[in-house]
């Protein structure tokens, strides 16, 4: 589902990737971790055509957004083409960019109405069974205001299911939620990890729910990956001293 290869990031003179090689197979749950800074939101970024990488090749279910050549010339795919690609991919965020003058329902509903071109009653028929999914049959007419932020980042999840991704990418989907919120949305994300086939890629420092839900984890450090494997052996017996160091810096938080 995700390829990448030898994908370099910086901004100005501060290298952020370099060299980055990533795959990631279909229906895979796989978390990233590592420490602030290290290039974990570039990479979703990249994923989702939000930032461009300096060279590089970056597929998206076997087609691709940029492609680097023998030579070392960057090539990107024509907009068409991109805006296909991206569109099998989700993304939800640590904000949760709701529209604030929309109802919950209108928040999913509409964007599957202008990128799916679905007729008004589909989608707010589905809209209204992707927010009882994620718990909130009972709250489709409030608006954001009027939602604690754990309810919001569950809009935020349902609106993003509604353009049915194959590929959806989770960054610090809980960072901005006071604590006795986090469980509702984990909740949701865990539901989604177990019950679907949709590839994830979550970033995420709540290490235990990683280990929980996630197939693979990737531990990234400056721009590397430094540890790649299944969440038993990657979060209890990592390999390098750093990554031990960082883990148990993060669980004893
Ligand atoms: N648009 C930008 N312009 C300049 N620097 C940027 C930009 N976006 C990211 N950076 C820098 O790139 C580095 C990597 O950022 P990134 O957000 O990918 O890290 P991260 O691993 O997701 O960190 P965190 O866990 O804190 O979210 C950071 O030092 C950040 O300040």
């Amino acid at each position: 589902m995700v390829r990448m290869r030898g994908v370099r990031k910086a901004f100005g003179p501060r290298v952020i990737l370099e060299g980055l090689d990533l795959d990631v197979g279909a229906g895979e749950k796989v978390a990233l971790i590592g420490p602030s800074g290290s290039g974990k939101t570039t990479i979703l970024r990249l994923l989702i055509g939000l930032t461009e990488p300096d060279a590089g090749t970056i597929e998206i279910d076997g087609q691709y957004l940029w492609h680097s050549s023998r030579g070392g010339t960057l090539e990107r795919a024509d907009e068409a083409h991109a805006r296909q690609v991206r569109r099998c991919v989700g993304m939800v965020f640590q904000q949760f960019n709701l529209f604030p003058h929309m109802t919950a329902l209108q928040n999913v509903h509409e964007p599957m109405e202008q990128v799916l071109r679905l007729k008004r009653p589909e989608a707010k028929e589905r809209a209204r069974a992707l927010l009882a999914r994620v718990g909130l049959g009972e709250h489709v007419d409030k608006r954001p205001s009027q939602l604690s932020g754990g309810q919001q980042q569950r809009v935020a999840i349902a609106r993003s299911l509604g353009l049915q991704p194959k590929l959806m990418l989770f960054d610090e989907v809980t960072s901005a939620l006071d604590p006795e919120l986090v469980g509702e949305v984990l909740g949701v994300l865990r539901e989604l990890a177990h019950e679907t086939d949709m590839t994830m890629l979550i970033v995420t420092h709540e290490i235990r729910f990683a280990a929980d839900i996630a197939d693979r984890v990737l531990v990234f450090d400056a721009g590397r990956v430094v540890e790649d494997g299944s969440p038993e052996i990657v979060l209890k017996d990592p390999s390098h001293p750093r990554t031990r160091q960082f883990l148990r810096a993060i669980l004893e938080r």
